[in-house]
């Protein structure tokens, strides 16, 4: 349709992004505080309408019981409307099911908080946001929460398994957007701060928070657009945060081969040498000056493109990853790229370095045009 006059006619519509329902993933250790953070958030009068999608392995919950697995191990849900009109459902599977079945409830809520196992690795959680494509069109992964004991986190995250198996609570660690250091009433001052140091040793760009029974401030966790390029708080949060390598205090000796790496290179790239470095980082596999691989869990960084007037956010969850233009650069602005990554055996320099070389290479070939 043409014409301005038709135009004005027209109703603005609204971006069907606006409709998505957002996603918070509740992970952390078995006994962290999760359901007590999940009760806490059911019974508050918070005026929101939240989904809770439970998973439960562990024995003796009284959700659990009222479960039941059909003759033919078909799955059943146990859907329960609660007064301040918070929807909760126990299920048995990864819950994706579940959310599907809940989107047919549409209207009837406005988020959905997922509860992980406490063994489970966030990881492939958040990556199935991105691979299941009915599940993106209806919903978005907001962000993910780690609810940690602070009495008992850093003996998890200290335990060590055989090669080539994942400890879990350094995962759920890694892969956190908020950190919930619950039951602090349990701990002296001394060892909440070796449990801050070596938290932040693994992942020094999750928003921290503390708790007693899980009592947290509701915005703090919700709406944090962590994987949308379009939101400034992302952006900003890249450009602030800050790299840490092998910093933990404390006496403890931590696995340090989980830790934060975080870099600045100027200049701009082009979006197929952005889309080989990243190939090369989390497919292929890098090593560091020791021989071993780095092996990424979680990225996040906005770079600059050739020819593209606006930051690109590129989020990364193991070997997944996305691009979003996100803010205009301002002409002036000197173009920079800095990028987070939080995972085993990192090397600053290497990393750095084959980014530096993707970017040079652009510079070579436009100085010899
Ligand atoms: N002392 C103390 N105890 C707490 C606090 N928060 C929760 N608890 C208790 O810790 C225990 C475990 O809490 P849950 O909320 O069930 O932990 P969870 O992470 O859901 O546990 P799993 O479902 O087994 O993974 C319960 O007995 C809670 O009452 C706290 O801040 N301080």
């Amino acid at each position: 349709m043409s014409g301005s006059e038709d135009e004005e006619c027209i109703p603005e519509l609204v971006p069907a992004e606006i409709t998505k329902v957002p996603v918070t993933v509740i992970t952390g250790f078995l006994g962290a505080g999760k359901t007590t953070l999940l009760n806490y958030i059911l019974t508050e009068q918070h005026g929101k309408r939240i989904a809770v999608i439970l998973n439960e392995f562990g024995e003796g919950s009284a959700i659990e019981k009222s479960m039941s697995i059909g003759q033919s191990g078909e799955l059943y849900e146990e859907w329960l409307e609660l007064r301040n009109g918070c929807l909760c459902c126990s299920v048995k599977d990864n819950g994706v099911q579940a959310i599907e079945n809940l989107m047919k409830k549409k209207g009837k809520f406005d988020y959905i908080l997922l509860e992980t196992t406490g063994l489970a690795d966030p990881g492939p959680i958040a990556s199935m946001f991105w691979i299941d494509e009915e599940l993106c069109s209806d919903i978005y992964l907001d962000g993910i929460v780690t609810v940690v004991d602070a009495k008992f986190c850093l003996q998890h995250l200290l335990e060590q398994k055989p090669d080539g198996v994942i400890n879990e609570a350094v995962s759920q660690v890694a892969l956190a957007d908020v950190i919930i250091i619950n039951k602090t009433d349990l701990v002296n001052d001394e060892e909440l701060n070796d449990l801050r140091a070596q938290l932040s040793s693994i992942n020094s760009v999750a928003r921290r928070m503390e708790t007693q029974q899980a009592q947290v401030d509701l915005p703090q966790i919700l709406d944090l657009n962590a994987y949308d390029g379009r939101s400034r708080s992302s952006v900003d949060e890249i450009f602030n945060s800050k790299g840490n390598q092998n910093t933990a205090g404390g006496s403890h000796h931590l696995d340090k081969t989980v830790t934060t790496v975080t870099f600045e290179v100027e200049g701009s790239l082009i979006k197929a040498a952005l889309n080989e470095f990243m190939d090369t980082v989390l497919w292929e596999k890098v090593t560091n000056p020791g021989g071993n691989t780095m092996d990424i869990l979680r990225m996040k960084g906005v770079t600059s493109i050739v020819d593209c007037p606006r930051r690109v956010i590129v989020q990364a969850v193991h070997e997944l990853y996305d691009r979003q233009e996100t803010t205009l650069w301002e002409e002036s602005e000197q173009r920079m790229n800095r990028l987070v990554f939080i995972g085993k055996n990192l090397e600053k320099e290497t990393l750095q370095n084959l980014f530096m070389m993707k970017v040079e290479e652009q510079t070579s070939n436009s100085g010899s045009s």
